[in-house]
């Protein structure tokens, strides 16, 4: 009797890393046919012609793959996220996009594609994953917009923070880092308060309700945005929980230089212009006052408009990463986050001051 060969899938993203992507994803897809020759494994490309497609591909031929590949920069986890999320299927990632936020969040090689690939190849062999956490958002009624129902890998952004994105991706700067710096330098110039009204449930259960006249807010799942700004350093992968982030008072100039130094030391909040709290979920509509909130984007994509609900999907997405990473991922006990939230002086229940 013959045994099933595995069969990998493969998407990649002509156009990210500022079109690099097209020339990348050849590379990578002759060194997983390489390697599939040599360890018995098939490669199926499936590719399409734009975020849309390649989904909808993921989505309808999922009968012929046991493992799914993507090649690209955040937007294409937010890909996997939605074509293997809550399925069991591993997802492998080779991080060669502009920021690689959640690649770099993993500790996964990032532009570098030899290692990425020899690091998914290993995976696939041993059988080595890591279950993540991702966030869910859907729509709540009232909105009218196409209803949403879409996994993320990385952060939900609503307010100041997907306007950077939004800015980010359309900037003609090279490199990711720049792009997003040179966005955050413009957008703090033209801060709006937008009117949210919020419902959390915090870690411990308990429900809190209130409206939250702000810039930003941001439900993340990893740390990073913007090619290795730590937004949210407290975010653990497997928490079973999503962190609020947002700007809780205007900012004054120095206070400003302050918050963006520590953001690219990985203490940004440490800084007083940012409110803090875990959730399990979250409920965000539009408040009597305040500004209309902007699109809210995931993972760089768009994803509609408030009103909507965020829920934590505990350890839903299963990601294919090397033995030392996994072990890495394992010896997380929390106890590096307790440390810092100590250090920052944050409750870790309630997210204020102590
Ligand atoms: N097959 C495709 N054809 C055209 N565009 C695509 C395709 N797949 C994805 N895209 C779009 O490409 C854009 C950029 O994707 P991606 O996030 O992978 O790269 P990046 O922006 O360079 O990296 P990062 O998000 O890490 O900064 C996304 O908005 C996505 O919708």
């Amino acid at each position: 009797m013959s045994e099933e060969r595995t069969v990998v899938a493969m998407v990649g993203n002509p156009v990210s890393g500022k079109g690099r992507g097209a020339v990348t994803y050849e590379r990578v897809l002759d060194l997983m046919i390489e390697a599939g020759e040599r360890h018995g494994f098939d490669v199926i490309d499936l590719t399409g012609s734009s975020f849309d497609d390649s989904l909808r591909r993921t989505r309808e031929e999922s009968d012929r793959y046991g493992h799914l590949v993507v090649a690209g920069g955040d937007g294409m986890i937010s890909l996997g996220a939605n074509a293997v999320g809550c399925s069991g299927k591993p997802l492998g990632i080779v991080a060669i996009g502009s920021g690689n936020d959640f690649a770099r969040g993993l500790g996964l090689p990032v532009n570098r594609i030899e290692t990425a690939v020899e690091g998914i190849v290993g995976a696939i062999v041993r059988g080595s994953h890591i279950d993540v956490d991702m966030g869910r958002v859907t729509s709540l009624p009232g909105g009218d917009g196409e209803p949403i129902d879409r996994f993320y890998g990385g952060m939900l952004n609503c307010g100041l923070d997907a306007s950077i994105n939004d800015r980010a991706n359309h900037s003609h700067l090279p490199g990711g880092s720049l792009r997003y710096f040179a966005a955050v330098l413009v957008e703090v110039t033209r801060l709006k308060r937008y009117g949210y009204h919020i419902k959390a449930t915090l870690v411990d259960g308990s429900v809190e309700e209130y409206d939250l006249l702000t810039p930003m807010i941001t439900v993340a799942n990893s740390r990073h945005a913007g090619g290795g700004l730590e937004i949210s350093p407290y975010s653990r992968f497997d928490d079973g929980l999503l962190d609020l982030v947002w700007i809780d008072h205007m900012p004054n100039p120095i206070e400003i230089a302050d918050a963006i130094s520590k953001g690219y030391n990985g203490r940004l909040l440490a800084s007083h212009v940012f409110g803090w709290k875990r959730v399990r979920d979250v409920e965000i509509t539009r408040a009597d006052e305040g500004a209309e909130p902007p699109v809210l984007m995931s993972d760089g994509e768009y994803v509609g408009s408030v009103p909507v609900r965020v829920e934590a999907q505990r350890r839903a997405l299963r990601v294919l990463v090397p033995p030392a990473v996994a072990a890495e991922h394992r010896a997380d006990d929390g106890s590096r986050t307790l440390a810092a939230l100590e250090r920052d002086h944050r409750d870790p229940v309630t997210g204020v001051f102590i």
